[in-house]
């Protein structure tokens, strides 16, 4: 995948974070502040949590439908974690992008280095960090969508995302939830060209 096969005048905004920290609840609260970005639906083959809904949170596909997908090249990229699939749709990408619409991405940090690698100056990526690991923890069980063996593996993972933040163009620390949406609206509209 090259950036040569997405070639519109659109923006990649990107968003990376331990899961827990608050990435959807800081995206949606962005969104509706700036107006101007549209949420990229990903795919995936985990189970849809109460109050999800296909084609909105995610596509919900099953393992052979994402695997034929994968055989397909119809993914930009695509990452297998905490049991389940993982991808975003290169063909609603590419309709976005040519359109000249601007997206944001909630994406785990090896996607999100991989959209940078891919179009370059064009994607903004945002790191958002916890607090601190007990914070983390304690949004991840505020939010009772998971097993206590799910949790533990999603708190695991934490360490080798943070170990990334380094590496994103924007890196702040989502702990008063209006101070965070205020300094990542900011830093999307500086990078957003002027319309
Ligand atoms: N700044 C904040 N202060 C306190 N609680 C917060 C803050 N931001 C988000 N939360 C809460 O933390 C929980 C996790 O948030 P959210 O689901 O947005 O995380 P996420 O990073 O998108 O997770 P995942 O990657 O698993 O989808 C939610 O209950 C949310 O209300
Ligand atoms: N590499 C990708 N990561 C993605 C994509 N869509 C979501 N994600 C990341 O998955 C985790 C877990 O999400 P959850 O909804 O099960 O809590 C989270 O960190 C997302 O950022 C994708 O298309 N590619």
């Amino acid at each position: 995948m090259s950036a040569e096969q997405v070639s519109g005048r659109g923006r990649l905004i990107v968003f990376s974070a331990p899961s827990g920290t608050g990435k959807s609840t800081v995206a949606k609260l962005v969104m509706e502040r700036l107006g101007s970005l549209e949420f990229s639906v990903s795919a995936t083959t985990r189970q849809m949590r109460p109050g999800e809904r296909d084609g909105v949170d995610y596509h919900f596909l099953s393992r052979e439908e994402f695997e034929k997908k994968i055989a397909e090249n119809g993914f930009i990229e695509h990452e297998f974690f905490f049991g389940n699939f993982y991808g975003t749709l290169l063909d609603k990408t590419r309709e976005a992008i040519d359109a000249g619409r601007n997206l944001l991405f909630d994406l785990d940090v090896k996607g999100a280095l991989n959209l940078k690698k891919i179009f370059g100056e064009r994607a903004l990526l945002v790191f958002l960090k916890p607090p601190s690991m007990d914070e983390l923890a304690r949004r991840l069980q505020s939010r009772q969508s998971e097993s206590a063996e799910a949790l533990k593996t999603r708190l695991e993972r934490a360490e080798m995302e943070l170990s990334h933040a380094n590496q994103f163009d924007f890196v702040v620390v989502n702990d008063d939830l209006e101070r965070t949406v205020d300094l990542v609206a900011s830093e999307i509209a500086r990078f957003l060209p002027q319309s």
